[in-house]
């Protein structure tokens, strides 16, 4: 079937290039004409394993189409996605922005009756407003011709994780359709249906339960890296050791392995801000959410811990002043280049502040941290892993991208100044660096007494 899609970002991208691929008929739409440039000469504008080729493919195949403008966008089809970012605005809200303009220029540009699909990710309530600013800008335009039918506005939050996105997209656990309408439904059955061909997927309910789903499940995932964190930091008073304690846990199925990794704290596009307008859905409702409040004061902290150790570890923050410090992964999370609220952003500012010098590495996100950051003397970027160690007095291990998991720790002394490591993803064993006489200092893992030497 043919479709349009607002937004060509993490989300529309892959969601286009997913459903040219299943077989429909694709035109997605971005204000951004760099982009947009970039697409339709198949390059992929952001860092995502597997989807450049599936949009070049699928580009040759005439099924995937880019464009910028709006009016041809809503001429493709009568059946237009929503997959612009929400932001978060200063107050904590999401910012609906983007998401209301581009209900406006639908129902600018629309001839026929539509079904808007909200992907973005939402607050309860949102479907209304935008139908309400449809219906408005239709009857500016002389009066809604086609009556009630003339804007269906369905929620269809999206759950796929950067970096593993094509795979998520192609396999989901679930697809949640909030609808208001029997023909609404029934067109979301047919857009999704090679997706159900193994069992039905498709979960219908009412659309603001479809909308609370999406903040519900990212601020449950949240909680469960909160409270390990929160945990972590206590075994590290204790000396107990977090890792076994995780083990442990997670042998319970009722608590499950997924997403009880501590670490130095969660970051991205989405569980900060999104946990931070649930907070505030309950606030301008008049109900407090305690335990997701905790859940970003725990999160806020966490991202400090890394700094508190390697300071620590070199004698005091002042001892910072002067010293080296080797950072290995910048973006949030591996597998993309996205830096938005990277806990590595802390790590770097604090040490800058107390007046050290950074050598950071990361595979993918060197480049979007440099235009962060600009050119500094005291930020050296590296396009490589052992040449962000030289001279360092110590080394921050950020994020678990693979490359990281089995280093060569002999070559590492040799160009190293000193011989620390701080590691914020828990990636080594602490007996194994003790022995080789590394000053080792994890996430919620006792110290062991480096072997002299
Ligand atoms: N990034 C992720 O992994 C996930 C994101 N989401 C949600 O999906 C939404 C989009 O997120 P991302 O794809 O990460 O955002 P993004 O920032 O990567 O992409 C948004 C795109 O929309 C474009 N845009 C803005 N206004 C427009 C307009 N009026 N018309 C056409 N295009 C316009 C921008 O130029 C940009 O290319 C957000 O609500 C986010 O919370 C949901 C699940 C996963
Ligand atoms: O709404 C969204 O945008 C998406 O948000 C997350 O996906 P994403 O942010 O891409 O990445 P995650 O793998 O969830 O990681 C988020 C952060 O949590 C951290 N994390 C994750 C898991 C864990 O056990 N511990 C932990 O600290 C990661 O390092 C990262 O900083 C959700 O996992 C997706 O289901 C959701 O669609």
């Amino acid at each position: 079937m043919k479709l349009t899609i607002f937004g060509a970002g993490y989300v529309g991208l892959v969601t286009g290039a997913c459903l040219a691929e299943v077989g429909h008929d694709v035109l997605v739409c971005d204000v951004d004409p760099a982009r947009v440039d970039a697409l339709k000469a198949g390059r992929i504008p952001i860092f995502e394993p597997g989807l450049e080729p599936l949009v070049r493919r699928n580009l040759a195949a005439g099924r995937l189409g880019f464009t910028l403008s709006a009016a041809d966008a809503v001429a493709h089809s009568d059946l237009v996605m929503i997959a612009v970012g929400t932001p978060p605005a200063e107050n904590g809200d999401a910012d609906l922005g983007h998401v209301l303009a581009v209900g406006e220029a639908i129902a600018t540009h629309m001839t026929r009756p539509v079904t808007v699909v909200t992907k973005s990710t939402v607050p309860v309530g949102t479907g209304d407003l935008v139908e309400a600013r449809m219906r408005a800008v239709l009857s500016a335009r002389g009066g809604a011709e086609w009556g009630d039918d003339a804007v269906s506005v369905v929620s269809n939050p999206e759950f796929l994780k950067e970096g593993a996105a094509v795979g998520d997209f192609m396999k989901p656990d679930r697809i949640i359709v909030g609808a208001a309408s029997e023909r609404a439904t029934a067109l979301m059955r047919t857009l999704y249906q090679p997706f159900n061909r193994n069992h039905d997927r498709l979960m219908v309910m009412d659309r603001r339960s479809a909308e609370l789903t999406k903040y519900a499940a990212n601020a449950m995932l949240a909680t469960k890296i909160s409270f390990m964190n929160e945990m972590a930091g206590l075994a590290d008073r204790l000396g107990a050791d977090i890792e076994a304690v995780r083990l442990g846990i997670g042998a319970d199925p009722r608590i499950g392995y997924h997403f009880i990794y501590p670490g130095a704290g969660f970051g991205g596009s989405c569980f900060p801000k999104d946990v931070r307008a649930l907070r505030r859905s309950g606030e301008v409702t008049g109900y407090e959410m305690p335990l997701v409040a905790a859940v970003e004061a725990v999160n806020d902290r966490q991202k400090h811990v890394m700094f508190e150790k390697l300071a620590t570890a070199l004698g005091g923050a002042e001892a910072i002043r002067g010293r080296t410090i080797a950072v290995w992964g910048l973006a949030f999370k591996p597998n993309t280049d996205d830096m938005r609220e990277a806990p590595s952003l802390r790590l770097i500012d604090a040490v800058l502040a107390a007046g050290g010098t950074v050598r950071a590495y990361d595979p993918a996100a060197g480049t979007a941290t440099r235009a962060l950051y600009g050119e500094r003397a005291d930020l050296v970027i590296t396009f490589d892993a052992q040449e962000a160690l030289d001279g360092a007095d110590a080394l921050c291990l950020v994020t678990e991208w693979q490359e990281f998991r089995v280093p060569d720790f002999g070559a590492m002394e040799t160009r190293m100044a000193g011989r620390i490591i701080i590691d914020g993803r828990n990636l080594y064993d602490p007996d194994d660096l003790a022995a080789r006489g590394w000053r080792y200092s994890a996430i919620g893992r006792p110290q062991r007494v480096p072997a002299a030497g």
